[in-house]
């Protein structure tokens, strides 16, 4: 079957639904962040800080490209979107999932987080960013879940219902 790629916001629970996925279908698992960080040797802030935001979109989309097209759970970053020829890529493959999660929620998630750097700087408006790139991620989905109030488990079985449907 076609890879399942999860789109969404930063905290919408990507790499953690992804991660239930493989375990109850037993597809692969990649993480379009991990692939980079795995690839470049550097973490993500480390990549912000040194080479700036700009170029981590470069790796990105290199990585998105280079992903699995058959039988695997795919991870993407939250601002996968944020590219033209990423979101014509993405409508190609089919099964793009929205992890839609509330601000709110998003906050509640993210509360203690140090490793994403845009969340992180105090300088950018993220509940902005997220009123923008809403339109974004529903341009992709072929499939559009809420996430708030549900556990990472009914997620993954409503992902698993609707790709059977
Ligand atoms: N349904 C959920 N309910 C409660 N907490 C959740 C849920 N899904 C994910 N989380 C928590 O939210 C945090 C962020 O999740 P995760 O890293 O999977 O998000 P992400 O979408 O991959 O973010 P990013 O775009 O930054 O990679 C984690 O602490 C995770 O445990
Ligand atoms: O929303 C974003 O722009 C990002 C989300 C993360 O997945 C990482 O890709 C990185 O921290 C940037
Ligand atoms: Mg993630």
């Amino acid at each position: 079957m076609k890879s399942i790629y999860l789109v969404g916001f930063m905290g919408s629970g990507k790499t953690s639904i992804a991660e239930c996925l493989h375990k109850a279908l037993g597809w692969g698992l990649q993480d379009t962040d991990q692939m980079i960080v795995d690839y470049y040797q550097m973490s993500i802030p480390t990549i912000f800080e040194q080479k700036g935001e700009a170029v981590f979109r470069k790796y990105e989309a290199n990585m998105l490209h280079n992903t699995t097209a058959e039988n695997t759970i795919v991870a993407t970053g939250g601002g996968i979107i944020e590219n033209e020829e990423n979101r014509q890529w993405l409508i190609n493959q089919g099964n793009i999932i929205f992890l839609q999660t509330s601000w709110e929620e998003i906050e509640r998630r993210l509360q203690h987080d140090s490793s994403r750097p845009i969340w992180n700087n105090q300088s950018r408006d993220k509940q902005k960013l997220l009123e923008d790139r809403t339109p974004k991620y529903l341009e992709v989905a072929s499939h559009v879940i809420q996430t708030d109030n549900k556990t990472e488990e009914m997620i993954a079985s409503e992902i698993i219902s609707n790709i059977h449907a």
